[in-house]
């Protein structure tokens, strides 16, 4: 089965307050897909109501085929859930708390140990497996809450705003875990995030929310191109000899929207990132002289200027 969470008409209503307005999305094996929005757009609500936690108003979640409102304890069995604040048994070691939920889950001493011991070691903590958690710093707490999501097995793992608080080094580090996890062992992941650089790093797909609403959703690039259309990509490029039939010509190449020519600098709108070699191959084989080249990504900034600032960073 491809398809590992399916989202119909998915509402959630507090009293008059709409958290999430029927939201559509399907999420398919081993991809990263970023719930990106600033804070109170409805991540974690959504996110709830995937894992079973909160029942929606209407709509309906499917993980891995079973109904998250109907059959949580099924839903549960496939999904591992981070939280963004993560709670261990302070007074226990990193060791024993993973080998605590291993147990848990039905694993034998030998077995809960030796699948600790791997998992400390993926996560990199081996160093501080016998170092009591309460020692952990964040960053290091999150790595052994991502273990102990990891030794149940899960096809599925959800972790809410996993970088919070953590300094950029660590952040780095437990993107790459992540991404790595996805990749070689095909587990799906989904996380919230209003860190729109982060997300940017290592999500296959990013679903832009805003007061509930799914504004946008698909790869970075794509986003910029659904919201702002035209305007994905801006080249600004200085050339001699630029004439009416060049200008012809780059208007048709694949995902060139618009053109402008201003004295000898040229203006190209386009959706695609990839059109200036053909822009750059047409103007050179027709002799012209360039003297400056610029490709602005209009991306990431922009969403940011327009749909996060103001909605207060956590
Ligand atoms: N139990 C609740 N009762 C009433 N309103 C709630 C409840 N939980 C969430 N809300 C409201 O629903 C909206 C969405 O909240 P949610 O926590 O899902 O947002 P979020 O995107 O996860 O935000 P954050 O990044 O701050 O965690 C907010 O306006 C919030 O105040």
């Amino acid at each position: 089965m491809n398809e590992i969470i399916s989202i119909k008409g998915l509402t959630k209503k507090y009293g008059e307050k709409i958290a999430v307005d029927n939201l559509d999305l399907i999420i398919n094996k081993g991809e990263v897909f970023g719930l990106l929005g600033p804070n109170g757009a409805g991540k974690s609500t959504t996110i709830l109501m995937i894992l079973g936690l909160t029942e929606p108003t209407e709509g309906s979640v499917f993980v891995c085929g079973h109904n998250s409102t109907n059959e949580p304890l099924l839903v549960k069995g496939k999904v591992g859930y981070l939280p963004d604040q993560v709670g261990f048994y302070e007074n226990r070691t990193g060791l024993e708390n993973l080998m605590f939920t291993a147990a848990l889950n039905g694993k034998s001493r030998k077995e809960a140990r030796e699948k600790a011991i791997s998992l400390l070691e993926q996560v990199g903590l081996s160093y501080a497996a016998n170092q009591k958690a309460g020692t952990y710093s964040r960053g290091m707490k999150q790595r052994l809450g991502l273990a102990d999501v990891l030794i149940k097995d899960p096809e599925v793992i959800i972790l809410d705003e996993p970088t919070l608080g953590i300094d950029p080094k660590g952040v780095q580090e437990l993107l790459d875990l992540i991404r790595t996890l996805s990749k070689e062992q095909g587990i799906t992941v989904m996380l919230s995030s209003h860190q729109l650089h982060q997300v940017q790093q290592i999500c296959d797909r990013v679903g832009l929310f805003v007061n509930g609403n799914l504004l946008a959703e698909g790869t970075v690039d794509s986003l910029a191109s659904q919201l702002f259309g035209e305007e994905g990509h801006q080249i600004k490029l200085k050339a001699t000899l630029l004439t009416p039939p060049i200008i012809d010509e780059i208007k048709l190449i694949d995902g060139v929207r618009r053109v402008e020519l201003d004295c000898n600098e040229l203006s190209i709108w386009s959706d695609k990132e990839s059109s200036l070699q053909p822009i750059l191959e047409i103007i050179m084989t027709k002799g012209c002289r360039i003297s400056s080249i610029s490709q602005e990504h209009v991306g990431l900034d922009e969403i940011y200027q327009r749909y996060f600032e103001g909605a207060g960073e956590k």
